[in-house]
């Protein structure tokens, strides 16, 4: 700003030259006329001489008495805030307005001043005015910089007071209500109207006048502010005074963080003790005189940037706080809800779970949601000792889950049955036709199955059969004048039963034979009962008709009994009166069959890919195993892929009944077949496929399942025994290694043993198999103290060797009753003195001669102990028996001789058999009368 004249400031401001010169000299600012000029410093002396007031009022003020000036002032602004919906713009206007009104006394005083001069004055004030403005522009540019500044913190901080406000829920509402009118803040936050108010005091130059006390200023907000405090203010009952509400909403916003700060998880002790005494206290502690005496002691927590001087205040004292900790009591309730809402059932839990073949204790009781350890002691409760990591089988697992209240049944291989469909040829759209019966001939030992079977096939089975028992599953088809049908020949012995019951299910017809001079023995109530249960219809044979003591119709009533009751009795089952010897009643037989056949209208396809049923399977040298198959569904070729249980193959070979080569065969026919890659068990089915390779891991899979639930079983056996050793120390086991020429006579056997245990001792097969016994059975036998059973086998020379140095007992039987009697006598404790076995010598065949009257004649080396004459013999091939009887001839070069010693050669014929070949042993025995040395361990 330049100098200027006083003419030309008076000019500017309006006012008489004379006036302002006048001014001026009260001012003490020393002019002599209008053409002096004025420096800045003077004119601001000047403005500051008017501001104090020390200019006469008698210039200034107006005339008019009451007058009454009114500086209006706005200055608009814009602010930033952030908020939880990001940063807004908000225009603040601030409005000020300065009213200079006169006294009345002024006004009077001032009466005689002219209404020119007051006009003057009053255009002089404003001009000055004005100019003062001019002046202070720049310091309040300044100010307003800082103004700016306050005013976002202040309104930042407001919003976020007034969101936090907002979130609370209607139940704080109460408290917030009780405290807030009690609290006070003894400095405004931002206060923008403040700053304001002093620059509005700073441009009233005119204060000549007295001036009134200033209307509060309003800050005009945006719209939406008091829009969003208006329903808080509801809500919360805020103080109505501006300053107030701000301070009260700063301060909520301050507990709030303070609050959140003590929350922290990482500070020690953040949460009062939620003692029961001070429950009131807690909630909402009224500002105390002690709170406030704290004052100034302890720094209250002020957030950030929150110092005694800037926006944020904190109320004096820690009462604030201290109510916020009472409040955070509540956080102990949040922490009591985040308990886990687990409700422990009221009722036990019954669950329903599928038990594989074998299944590990650990992954039982996680199927059963139960720890494993209580499986343990279901277990032990049962008796069995068992490890978490025990592998059980299937029936115990299912008695376990059982005994622990749930609900168990046996899985069935899903995975395994649908891969195997899968592989299954379709066979809906083949014709079906009739087939021919198969036939099952059941009944006691000696009533005659073998001689009617013998006599309908015309052929002489019985005669080279070891004891004249039938002693493996045969099977037959015989053509008749009125139809095919084909026999299984089951054995009359207990031992078979289990074999009976699975030869029941590929039969159609049961043949239940009864000798007419015996009647119904226990073996003919088995077999009743097996075909019942199979639901197969009976047809019962009442043989020996042609003996003298032979009374049909006793049988007829005893079978009656078992509710077995002849047509013209009344009943539905067809009798026939037969004799096997001199063939009476046989046709008539074989049309009651046919009959019934017919009835049952049995079908099946002759096309497609053939399933059927084992009957037998054995391994035989030169030839591999050779299994007896019974076709029943579609035709089995030579060159097919089969599985067979959990072995497989390609059928290399086939011979039907009669041993004749054959490349194909149809439903109900009874075959043999070379090809399988081991025994599959009597009972198994075997399935065509069309791939060798999903044959294998078929077959591989179901090897190992096998071997896991052999394992299982052996070894829950083994626990079973200690456990019950343990417990009860008079009961006492049995161990058994069992090995049988075939698998059919091994499972009679194993399953006849396993019925013979009792409370007091039991029959624990360690160890079972087909084929002669190895070094490695009798090692087995000895570590585990078992009995070595060979059923039709023997122990091989390194075996024999091992088993005489050892001492140890090997028990030969060739009849499955004389073995049953034997152990079941040992069992009882019955070891009363009998005939026993002793092996005498051993031949070895060398060479065959055909001599003539004599039959063959074996070239034999004595090669153990003496061969004798009169004595009993066995033929074993590759040990296995394959006849006993007695020797026709024993020659020693060309006589007769009653002995021939160890490393001598000789010439044995044997008696009633023809088939001695190269290779076999010829094993001369006595049937001594020992003392039993058979004992359970
Ligand atoms: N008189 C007479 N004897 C018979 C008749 N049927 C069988 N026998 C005799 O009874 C005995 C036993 O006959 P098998 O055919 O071996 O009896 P099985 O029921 O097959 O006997 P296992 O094979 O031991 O179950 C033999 O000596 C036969 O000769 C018959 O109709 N009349």
């Amino acid at each position: 700003m330049s100098d200027i004249i006083v003419k030309q400031l008076a000019e500017l401001i309006g006012a008489p030259v004379e006036s302002l010169l006048r001014q001026l000299n009260d001012a003490g600012i020393s002019v002599s006329g209008a053409e002096d000029s004025i420096t800045d410093a003077q004119k601001l002396k000047l403005l500051e001489f008017i501001r104090t007031g020390q200019a006469t009022t008698t210039e200034a003020a107006p005339k008019k008495a009451g007058g009454k000036i009114s500086l209006k002032r706005r200055s608009s602004s814009e602010i930033n805030v952030s908020g939880a919906q990001g940063k807004t713009n908000v225009s603040v206007e601030v409005r000020r307005k300065k009213n200079f009104s006169r006294s009345a006394t002024e006004t009077s005083n001032e009466s005689e001043t002219s209404s020119a001069d007051i006009d003057d004055l009053n255009a002089s004030a404003n001009r000055t005015n004005d100019l003062a403005e001019q002046l202070s522009n720049e310091r309040k540019a300044r100010e307003d910089a800082i103004d700016k500044s306050k005013a976002e913190r202040q309104a930042t901080s407001e919003r976020k007071a007034e969101e936090k406000i907002e979130r609370d829920t209607a139940k704080e509402t109460a408290e917030t209500t009780a405290e807030a009118p009690q609290e006070e803040v003894t400095e405004t936050a931002v206060e923008p109207e403040v700053t304001t108010e002093t620059v509005a005091e700073e441009s009233t130059p005119t204060a000549t006048e007295e001036t009134a006390p200033a209307e509060t200023p309003v800050a005009e907000k945006t719209e939406e502010a008091p829009a969003e405090v208006a329903p808080v203010k509801k809500k919360l009952e805020l103080p109505t005074d501006p300053r107030e509400r701000r301070e009260f909403l700063a301060k909520r916003a301050r507990d709030e963080a303070a609050a959140k700060f003590k929350k922290r998880p990482s500070r020690p002790k953040p949460v009062p003790k939620p003692t029961p005494a001070k429950p009131a206290a807690a909630p909402a502690p009224a500002p105390s005189p002690t709170a406030n005496a704290n004052k100034g002691k302890k720094k209250p927590f002020q957030g950030r940037g929150g110092t005694p001087g800037g926006q944020l205040h904190v109320k004096e004292g820690l009462s604030g706080r201290r109510k916020k900790k009472g409040k955070r009591t509540r956080s102990v309730k949040i922490e009591q809800s985040t308990e886990h809402g687990f409700v422990a059932p009221t009722e036990p839990v019954v669950r329903s779970i599928e038990i594989p073949e074998t299944i590990v204790v650990s992954e039982l009781a996680q199927m059963l949601s139960v720890k494993g350890g209580d499986v343990i002691r279901a277990m032990m409760d049962m008796g069995v000792m068992a490890t978490i990591n025990q592998v059980v089988d299937q029936d115990t697992a299912i008695l376990i889950v059982e005994e622990m209240g749930h609900e168990a049944k046996a899985a069935t291989s899903e995975e395994e049955k649908s891969s195997t469909e899968n592989l299954l040829e379709d066979t809906s759209q083949y014709e079906t036709f009739s087939r021919a019966p198969v036939v099952t001939i059941m009944g006691h030992v000696d009533h005659g199955k073998t001689s009617l079977l013998d006599y309908i096939r015309e052929s002489r089975v019985a005669s080279g059969e070891a004891g004249g028992i039938t002693q493996h599953i045969g099977a037959y088809q015989v053509a008749t004048a009125n139809g095919v049908i084909s026999f299984l020949d089951t054995p009359g012995h207990a031992a078979f039963t289990q074999m009976r019951a699975r030869g029941a299910k590929a039969t159609d017809i049961v043949i239940l034979v009864v000798a007419a001079d015996d009647g119904v023995m226990p073996q003919t109530e088995e077999a009743i009962k097996h075909t019942r249960e199979a639901g197969v219809p009976l047809i019962v044979a009442i043989n020996k008709i042609d003996k003298e003591s032979a009374d049909p119709e006793r049988v007829k009533s005893e079978l009656a009994k078992f509710e077995v009751v002849a047509e013209e009795w009344g009943g539905e089952d067809v009798f026939a009166n037969v004799s096997a010897k001199t063939g009476e009643g046989i046709d008539g037989l074989l049309e009651s069959i046919l009959l019934v056949a017919e009835v049952r209208e049995l079908k099946a396809r002759k096309d497609g890919p053939a399933k059927g049923t084992i009957i037998e399977s054995s391994v035989v040298k030169g030839r591999g195993a050779v299994a007896t198959v019974l076709v029943q569904e579609g035709t089995l070729k030579k060159g097919d892929v089969v599985l067979a249980g959990s072995e497989f193959g390609r059928v290399r070979a086939m011979t039907d009944d009669l041993g004749k080569p054959i490349t194909e065969a149809g439903p109900s026919t009874p075959i043999e077949i070379l090809g399988l890659s081991g025994t599959p068990s009597a009972g198994d089915d075997l399935v065509v496929l069309k791939n060798e390779r999903k044959a294998r891991e078929l077959a591989t899979k179901r090897h190992e399942k096998e071997r896991e639930t052999r394992f299982a079983a052996q070894q829950a056996a083994k626990l079973d025994a200690m456990f019950e050793k343990m417990q009860d120390g008079e009961k006492s086991t049995l161990n058994v290694l069992l090995k049988a020429d075939v698998q059919g006579s091994l499972e009679a056997i194993k399953s006849s043993l396993n019925a013979l245990s009792t409370d007091e001792v039991v029959v624990n097969i360690i160890s079972s198999g087909v084929g002669g016994l190895s070094e490695t059975d009798i090692s087995l036998a000895q570590s585990s103290e078992a009995v070595i059973i060979g059923f039709n086998v023997r122990a091989d020379a390194s075996a024999r060797r091992f088993a005489q140095e050892s001492d140890t007992e090997i028990r030969y039987y060739s009849i499955i009753y004389e073995l049953i009697d034997d152990v079941r006598d040992a069992m009882s404790g019955l070891l009363k003195p009998e005939l026993r076995e002793e092996l005498v010598g051993i031949a070895e065949v060398k060479d065959v001669f055909t001599g003539s009257g004599f039959g063959n004649i074996a070239g034999c080396l004595v090669i153990e102990g003496k061969i004798k004459k009169d004595l009993p013999i066995r033929v074993l091939r590759k040990d296995v028996v394959i006849y006993e009887g007695y020797l026709e001839s024993l020659r020693r070069h060309q006589d007769d001789v009653k002995e021939v010693a160890m490393g001598t050669e000789c010439g044995i014929g044997v008696k009633n058999y023809d088939d001695v070949q190269p290779g076999d042993q010829i094993e001369v025995f006595t049937r001594t009368e020992i003392e039993r040395k058979l004992e359970s361990s």
